[in-house]
Order: structure tokens, then sequence, then C-alpha cells
């Protein structure tokens, strides 16, 4: 069986980029979304990857991103994946990935077994789905909110491209959401955080762990 996956997102910090690494975490995310408060700019990016070791990728978390600010980011040399959190289209996300030539994965937010269906329309286009759950209408964050979606609905579904499980993932619950959808990758942004935007290094080491337990 292949290792366990773990992206720990909403990071802006060198000491909790560092707790993340030595956690075990394989990818790091960076949330450029100004709505966002884990917003980092181009330049902390940029500040913060000489820190990163070459194994661990660096995935920027964007919603409907223009090109230039993706070139602004890619630019920066830092990354090595980019995360549509918005409503791109699979046009869009395939124009992307040929465009700025990094993997490209696309997120899936869920309620119900349709919007699992639907991501089929995906496949070709995205390098990556990540199935998180949908925030309430009017929410002012796509994602980010701690909010989980019926893991069950994930069941005996084919998904034919490497993907990944997000949304209210934490300490508490994270070993059973593996169990129930045999998730090869696992996402966590809110649940290892002391305040909205403020990542915990206790909940990060104790998140990996519960993960990935002996
Ligand atoms: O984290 C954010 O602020 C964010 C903003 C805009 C789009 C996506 C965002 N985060 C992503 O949402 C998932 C789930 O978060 P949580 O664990 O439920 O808090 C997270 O892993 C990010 O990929």
């Amino acid at each position: 069986m292949s290792r366990l996956a773990i992206k720990i997102c909403g990071l802006s910090t060198p000491e909790t980029v560092g707790a993340a690494i030595a956690a075990g975490a394989t990818h790091l995310g960076f949330v450029h979304f100004a709505k966002s408060p884990r917003h980092v700019e181009a330049e902390q990016l940029r500040a913060l990857a000489p820190i990163i070791p070459a194994h661990v990728e660096r995935v920027a978390v964007l919603v409907e991103p223009t090109d230039e600010m993706l070139g602004e980011l890619v630019a920066t040399n830092a990354l090595t994946a980019l995360q549509l959190h918005g409503r791109e289209s699979p046009e869009r996300v395939a124009a992307i990935r040929q465009r700025f030539g990094l993997p490209v994965w696309k997120a899936i937010s869920v309620k119900t077994r349709a919007d699992i269906d639907a991501a089929k329309a995906y496949a070709g286009a995205a390098d990556r789905l990540l199935f998180d759950a949908k925030t309430p209408d009017g929410a002012a964050l796509p994602g980010g909110m701690g909010v989980r979606f019926d893991w069950t609905l994930l069941r005996g579904v084919p998904i034919s491209i490497p993907w990944g499980l997000s949304g209210g993932l934490g300490i508490d619950n994270v070993a059973e959401a593996i169990r129930i959808t045999g998730a090869p990758m696992i996402d966590v942004s809110s649940g290892v955080e002391s305040a909205p935007g403020i990542k915990s290094v206790d909940k990060i080491m104790a998140f990996c762990k519960a993960a990935q337990p002996l």
C-alpha cells in the first residue's frame, strides 16, 4: 500500500511550515485569496520557499484566478501545483494547466452524490481532484471553514485520477474519514488552527499522528 499523502493547508509562517514538514506532511498549501484569513502574497511565498525541502510539494490554493495572478505566483518558482477552489470549468482548468506548466488540482464542492458524479467532467483536464464540503450559501469562503460532507458518498465511486479528501477534517475524525473513504490523500486547514488563520504547531503534529497511527 502506498504512503498516505498529507496536505497541511493555509500555512504562512516559517514556524508552522517547519512543523508541518517535521510532522511528515507531503504537501504544503498556501492560500492566495484576499478574503481568506490565510491569504499570503507572492513575496511571502518566495520567502518561505528556501526552507522547504524538494521532496515536499508546494500547492497554491486559488479561487477563479486571473492569468495575471497565476503568472505572478508561478514566477516565484516556489510552487509545484495549483489548486483551483472556485467554479472553474474543465476548459479553464485545462487551459491553466497548459499555460502555466504545473499540475492542476480541482476542488469539487460536495453536498450530494450528484456533485461527486459531476467531477467526472474534470478527467483529462485536472491532475488531481480534491473532494471538499460545499460551504453554506453566502459563505465568505468556498473552503477552509471546517465544514464536512457525508463521507459515505464516496464509497464505491470509481475515481480515475489521483484524488484527495478535505473539509472539516481534524485530529478526532481523520482516522475515521480515511477508513470510510479510503482516501489516498487528506487535506486540512482550520482543523489544525487555534483561531482562523493561526496554525497550531501542536495540532499539526497531532493531526499527522492521528492520520498515520503506528
Ligand atoms: O483555507 C482557506 O482559507 C481557503 C480559502 C479559499 C478556498 C479554499 C480554502 N481552503 C481549502 O479548503 C479546504 C478545507 O478546509 P478545512 O480543513 O475544512 O478548514 C482546505 O484544506 C483548503 O484546501
